[in-house]
């Protein structure tokens, strides 16, 4: 043990909230405030005092706050995040022997102790304070330490003065921290802006915006289409890659391995002739037209998230420049990407255990630098888990330090804890399981954990009901009530949720294959001409719900989400409210699609912020609706043929001095 450990006889530990003892940030968004606790103690009965220390990356000094104590040994403080980019926060703490000797001078005094020696070593302690404050505090000190050795001064002033408010004060100003304790990690909090956690997301092949039929669709074509996704209230559009499409192995209608002239290809097969990953589909448009694109969707408050698919078909230009980034196999072809058990014979995956990894890693940096330069602030990052974690987690930081707004959307569908690691490395955003969890029991038990365990710190999903991958068998055989209540649980469940359309508003359902989750002639493969002005097309419905999200904070994050026990397995009832109680939601969704069902809740009044013995209002925000309730125990009842869900707003009653009351 170093000399001066051996005097530090404060022990910290518990310091929360942490990921991994510290080895990951934590996340929060701009204007959070980041509460910390930590559980500080000393041997004896010695009082303590605990400050939080932070301060911003790029500030080196330290601000530093006191802690309370909270009970059983634990502290706590808050910090504002008033700028996005990152924080650091520690503990530090010490025997505060002022404070101790202050304490028990009461208790003596109330004990009708003998206190005159009590008084001498009080003086002591201000003295050896006083030598160590900057001048003017010094003499301040310096009287009281007179006051307190004045012998011949009535005992009562002299007390009166060692307890000084004035005194207790100053001495916490200018504490002995000689033997302070100062814990040993150092930990980070990422703040993002408010899309990395409230975002509202809509997929769209641009190829497919043409309202002439088989015709290639452009950017022109895609602003012509804003307003109608402005209209359904998405604020994020985001676009599977719109680079040249590789001819070789291009994939055919319904992913055939062989395609004919007419087929355009997935745009996940990279690289032509004509450019890769920093070009553009030539078909689609210019980056000029890209560029207005972007501009003409930020009028709309729609921003337009990228695919980074690091892969490449095998006209990409890196497969004849760079070799060395693939793995050739014993008869010099290259090996193809899989994710097992599906094959993607169109593309080559990039070889990151090559001896040139440096090289790959700084290529791939600059074209995620690239499009940052052209605007580019949200990154949809295709199948991260097939390229290395250090890899990801070197380009995350290199991109945020530079530009702290960029925004990266993780699309692994993997193992939890490889998922899991993503996000902790740095990754905004999750996609996850939302699309397989459809039970009660699943919802419950799935929501439950990534919002009240420690992944909440890290992971922010991003709950998708379809993707051009994901037909789930529910959407398949649900028909219209299951396309609302699967709308509604990933829109309220989720701060961050996104659908893949036309293909969800407009109900598209049609499997490739019976027991398959791809689409029949699935877009990924062709261009498709969508009626978007079909009167069942679900548009009102999306729009009604993503204003409800827009206008009740409540559903802008999702740590204060709470299940609600209802006795019937076919409606799951969750509620969300903001921290200060002031926006309250309650949501009761029927999961089956076919039958209405009834039940009584349960509801868990003290999460609502609700006394037992007041009545509450709800409005259903869907229908308008109003009820009045009270208690815990009310009825409700769920018809998926007419809206599969409740969304009600809760109001608090209100009594005003003149007896009168409303609902707030
Ligand atoms: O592997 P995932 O299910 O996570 O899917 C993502 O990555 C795939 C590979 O990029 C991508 O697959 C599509 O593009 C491939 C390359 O062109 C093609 O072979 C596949 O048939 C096609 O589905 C998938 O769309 C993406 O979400």
């Amino acid at each position: 043990m170093r000399d001066d450990r051996g005097r530090q006889r404060v022990i910290i530990e518990g310091v929360r909230p942490a990921v991994d003892g510290g080895r990951f940030p934590i996340k929060r968004t701009i204007g959070d405030e980041l509460i910390v606790e930590a559980d500080v103690f000393a041997d004896g009965h010695d009082a303590l005092a605990v400050a939080l220390r932070y301060r911003a990356e790029s500030v080196p000094q330290w601000t530093e706050i006191p802690m309370e104590a909270i009970g059983n040994d634990r502290w706590r403080a808050a910090f504002p995040l008033s700028n996005i980019g990152q924080y650091r926060y520690t503990v530090t703490g010490w025997v505060d022997h002022f404070l101790t000797w202050r304490r028990d001078l009461i208790k003596k005094r109330d004990a009708n102790q003998d206190l005159r020696l009590d008084l001498l070593i009080g003086a002591q302690l201000i003295e050896k304070a006083a030598t160590q404050a900057p001048k003017e505090v010094e003499q301040a000190l310096s009287r009281w330490v007179k006051e307190l050795r004045a012998t011949d001064a009535p005992e009562a002033d002299r007390i009166r003065a060692a307890l000084s408010a004035e005194l207790a004060g100053i001495m916490a100003k200018h504490p002995d921290r000689a033997q302070a304790s100062l814990y040993e990690v150092e930990f980070a909090v990422i703040v993002d802006r408010e899309k990395a956690r409230y975002s509202t997301w809509y997929e769209m092949f641009p190829r497919s915006c043409s309202t002439k039929p088989g015709v290639h669709g452009t950017f022109k074509d895609c602003e012509k289409r804003l307003p109608y996704i402005a209209s359904m209230g998405f604020d994020v559009l985001y676009l599977p890659p719109i680079h040249p499409i590789g001819k070789t192995h291009r994939k055919g209608k319904n992913n055939a391995p062989t395609s004919r002239p007419e087929d355009h290809g997935s745009p996940w097969a990279i690289g032509s002739p004509d450019g890769g990953h920093t070009a553009i589909h030539p078909a689609l448009g210019t980056l000029k037209d890209f560029r207005r694109l972007m501009e003409r969707a930020r009028t709309h408050d729609i921003e337009i998230a990228m695919d980074i698919a690091f892969q490449c078909s095998p006209d990409h230009p890196y497969v004849k420049e760079h070799r060395e980034w693939f793995r050739i196999r014993p008869d010099g072809t290259v090996q193809y990407a899989e994710n097992p058990p599906k094959k993607y014979q169109d593309i080559f995956p990039l070889e990151f255990e090559t001896d040139q990894w440096r090289a790959l890693w700084d290529e791939l940096k600059q074209v995620v630098d690239y499009w940052i330069e052209q605007g580019i602030r949200i990154f949809r990052v295709d199948n991260p888990h097939t390229k290395p974690f250090p890899f990801w987690e070197w380009l995350i930081g290199e991109v945020k330090r530079t530009h702290p707004d960029v925004v990266f959307l993780a699309e692994a569908f993997t193992r939890p804890k490889v998922m899991n690691r993503l996000a902790k490395i740095g990754f905004s955003q999750s996609y996850n399981y939302f699309p397989w969890r459809t039970t009660k029991a699943e919802l419950t038990q799935y929501f439950t954990e990534l919002t009240q365990s420690d992944v909440r710190e890290y992971l922010r999903p991003n709950l998708w009901p379809n993707t051009p991958d994901i037909l789930t068998e529910q959407l398949q055989h649900g028909g219209r009530p299951v396309f609302m209540s699967r709308l509604v649980l990933a829109a309220t469940l989720g701060a961050s949720y996104g659908i893949y359309g036309p293909a969800y508003e407009l109900g598209e359902h049609l499997p490739r294959e019976a027991g398959s989750e791809e689409y029949a002639d699935s877009e990924k493969y062709e261009i498709k001409r969508w009626d978007l002005d079909r009167p069942d097309s679900l548009q009102e419905f999306i729009g009604c719900v993503n204003r409800i999200r827009r206008d009740n904070p409540a559903l802008q994050r999702d740590g204060s989400l709470r299940f609600h026990a209802i006795a019937n397995e076919q409606l799951l009832c969750y509620s969300k409210r903001t921290a200060d109680g002031s926006n309250v939601i309650l949501v009761v969704v029927n999961l089956s699609p076919h039958h209405v069902h009834s039940g009584w809740l349960e509801l868990d009044l003290a999460s609502l912020g609700l006394d037992a013995d007041q009545p509450f209002q709800v409005e259903d925000l869907l229908t308008h609706a109003h009820y009045l309730w009270q208690g815990e125990r009310n009825y409700i009842e769920v018809n998926p043929h007419s809206a599969p869900a409740h969304i009600f707003r809760i109001r608090r009653r209100v009594r005003t001095e003149q007896d009168f009351d409303y609902f707030l």
